[in-house]
């Protein structure tokens, strides 16, 4: 099987704490993949070390077969990435990141240009294309970011969190990018808390609690007949049944 990433035996620690257990999984090419796991699960360390972007402590990712940190050009060529907390430099305007990001890239002026002009109208940023970064609301910083991840045609696309704070339009917009994109032979990895859109979306899927891998394959196989919801729960959400808010609440 062609993989589009293979991490395998991920570890990650921040001090005393342990962020990453064992992070094993394949991600199919061709698949749209989505992460789920509880907050503080370990995904977005997961996805930083998956990417190159976090150096793990133990383990190896490898991104269409190119390990992430011996071959880390390979390797970042093939994949977009819409990182937790994106920095993005704020005094320039949506349609400057974008030009400046694609000749960064290695793209001529007119490629350049082109490139940043579709993406802001498929993302509806063209009316938002001279304001300041600095100046986009959440939704916005997250559209504009997917553009980036998007610029130089990667075959693999790692976002954390993509549809966090995105308008019901906007979301519309970014699974119909996402759903061509895997059509035409490309892979997807994504985390959201949302498991209606996951089901609805992806054809994989991993559970991640506490840092280790919980379950993870197919969605039918993950969800073993039941709804993503309810085996999130059963698999990770052990006592949230018998939590009761507090007396003074409300009372
Ligand atoms: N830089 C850091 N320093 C110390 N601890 C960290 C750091 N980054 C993450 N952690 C800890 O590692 C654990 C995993 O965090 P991570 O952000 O990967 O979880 P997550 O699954 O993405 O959570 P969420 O769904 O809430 O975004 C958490 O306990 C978090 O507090």
């Amino acid at each position: 099987m062609n993989s589009a990433l293979e991490l395998a035996g991920l570890a990650k620690h921040f001090g005393p704490k342990t962020a990453v257990h064992d992070v094993t999984l394949t991600v199919p090419a061709g698949s749209f993949y989505g992460l789920v796991g509880p907050n503080g699960a370990g995904k977005t360390t997961s996805l930083s070390m998956a990417v190159g972007l976090l150096r793990p402590d133990a383990g190896r990712a490898r991104i269409f077969g190119a390990d992430v940190w011996a071959d880390p050009v390979k390797a970042r060529a093939q994949v977009g990435v819409l990182p937790d907390g994106l920095a993005l430099p704020e005094r320039l305007t949506g349609r400057e990141l974008l030009v400046f990001q694609a000749r960064l890239r290695g793209f001529d002026k007119a490629t350049s240009a082109s490139r940043a002009h579709e993406l802001l109208d498929v993302l509806d940023l063209l009316d938002a294309e001279r304001t300041l970064v600095n100046d986009y609301s959440t939704g916005m910083r997250k559209k504009i970011g997917l553009a980036t991840a998007l610029l130089h045609g990667p075959r693999l696309l790692v976002l954390d969190e993509p549809f966090e704070a995105v308008d019901p339009v906007s979301a519309l917009t970014i699974r119909g990018i996402l759903q061509t994109f895997v059509a035409g032979g490309g892979s997807v990895v994504l985390s959201s808390h949302v498991m209606a859109l996951v089901e609805q979306v992806c054809d994989h899927v991993a559970v991640i609690d506490n840092g280790r891998v919980v379950a993870a394959g197919s969605l039918a196989d993950v969800r073993a007949g039941a709804t993503l919801e309810d085996r999130f729960v059963e698999l990770v959400g052990a006592g949230a049944a018998t939590r009761k808010a507090p007396s003074w609440l409300a009372s």
